[in-house]
């Protein structure tokens, strides 16, 4: 099985730092630090198996992600597997995007590759209804593909302050908040700001719908013109629904208003993570860690150059600890290891 030693892992960091500074959007953002991430996310659906089926609409705008990491990954394919590489390729993004509480997650090798990656015909179950859906959709969703409760996941859905949507990939437009490169709390900040005056708003009228949350107007200024094909700061309803408790219709417009809505069952975590940075951070990291070993037991998993269990830095052993348990409650009858993809997918 491949396996990098330490300094190996330092010499592919470089790399992937050069590769996410090679990229810069229109506004001088770096794309690839929301793609990886988000590439991080959806190798793991279905197991984490460098396997992204690119026909499934849900992964609409990861090929060019894919294509570019490609020309890195063939530096040290005989060293790494591509799950490995890229769940450390979101790891690398993680840290470019952090500036004061840094993510605290152990880069752990093992995973196995599909036999026919990096693509799949597999077919990977999202959250019911993607960005139109509500809170029962994304707890359902969290809890079972990453054995991940309430709390893990209204911290993973923080990783949307990152990067954007876009009008060619899920039809969605816009960054979350203002600055799409910084991996800070912005995003609870703004799903509470009422002087954002949420509204929401379809941006495709005339074809398939596509309702997101907009600033009615900006932060301070009067009261602006509704956006009517996005493209500012948006929040889709899988992320609204994290304050508001929200009804969708089929379309995934929502029954009442930003103001009018109740308040959702969530609505504390949000807060707290709103006023506690270090806390978000650290919450997200331990289930981002959990996230990323899915599909695998504790034991198929360590740390490049050790054995997991001879690693001394106490706050990975606790988030190694936490994988373990997770993994073990989420082993299927009979103790059967989840290796790659479950049966029936
Ligand atoms: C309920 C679950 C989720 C839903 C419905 C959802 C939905 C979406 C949608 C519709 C987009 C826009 C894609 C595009 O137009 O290119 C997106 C982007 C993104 N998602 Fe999620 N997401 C979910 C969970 C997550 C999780 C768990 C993570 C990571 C931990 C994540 C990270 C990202 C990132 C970083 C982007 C920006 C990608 C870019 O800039 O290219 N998402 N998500």
């Amino acid at each position: 099985q491949l396996s990098p030693t330490p300094d190996q892992v330092i010499e592919m960091r470089a790399a992937l730092e050069q590769h996410i500074e090679g990229l810069t959007g229109p506004g001088g953002d770096h794309p690839r630090i929301g793609g990886l991430v988000r590439l991080a996310f959806h190798d793991c659906v279905g197991g984490c198996d460098g396997c992204v089926n690119l026909a499934n609409p849900d992964n609409a705008g990861l090929r060019p992600y894919i294509r570019d990491l490609e020309v890195v990954y063939a530096n040290f394919d005989d060293v790494i597997s591509r799950a490995d590489f890229w769940q450390l390729a979101g790891l690398e993004a993680l840290d470019r995007a952090s500036e004061t509480d840094s993510p605290d997650i152990p880069f752990l090798v093992g995973r196995v590759d599909c036999s026919t990656s990096p693509d799949t015909s597999d077919l990977e179950a999202f959250p019911t209804n993607g960005g139109h859906g509500n809170l029962g959709n994304v707890l359902d969703f969290f809890q079972s593909e990453f054995n991940l409760g309430e709390r893990d996941a209204v911290a993973l859905l923080g990783a949307h302050t990152l990067g954007r949507a876009r009008t060619g990939a899920s039809g969605f437009n816009g960054p979350w908040v203002g600055n799409p490169d910084l991996f800070d709390n912005a995003y609870y900040r703004d799903l509470l700001n009422e002087n954002l005056m949420w509204i929401q708003t379809n941006i495709n009228p005339t074809g398939e719908d596509r309702w997101q949350w907009v600033h009615g107007r900006a932060p301070g200024g009067p009261r602006g013109k509704r956006q009517v094909a996005g493209g500012g700061p948006m929040m889709l309803n899988s992320d609204m629904c994290l304050v508001k408790d929200i009804t969708v219709d089929s379309d995934g417009r929502s029954s009442c208003n930003y103001f009018s809505c109740a308040d959702s069952p969530t609505l504390s975590i949000v807060e707290e993570y709103a006023n506690n940075n270090a806390l978000w951070v650290s919450e997200y990291s331990r289930a981002h860690a959990i996230m990323t070993s899915n599909g695998y037991n504790s034991d198929d998993l360590r740390i490049p150059g050790t054995n997991v269990d001879d690693d001394s830095d106490e706050e990975e052993e606790e988030i190694i600890e936490a994988i373990e348990a997770i993994l073990a409650a989420g082993r299927p009858q009979g103790g059967q290891p989840r290796r790659g993809r479950r049966p029936g997918r």
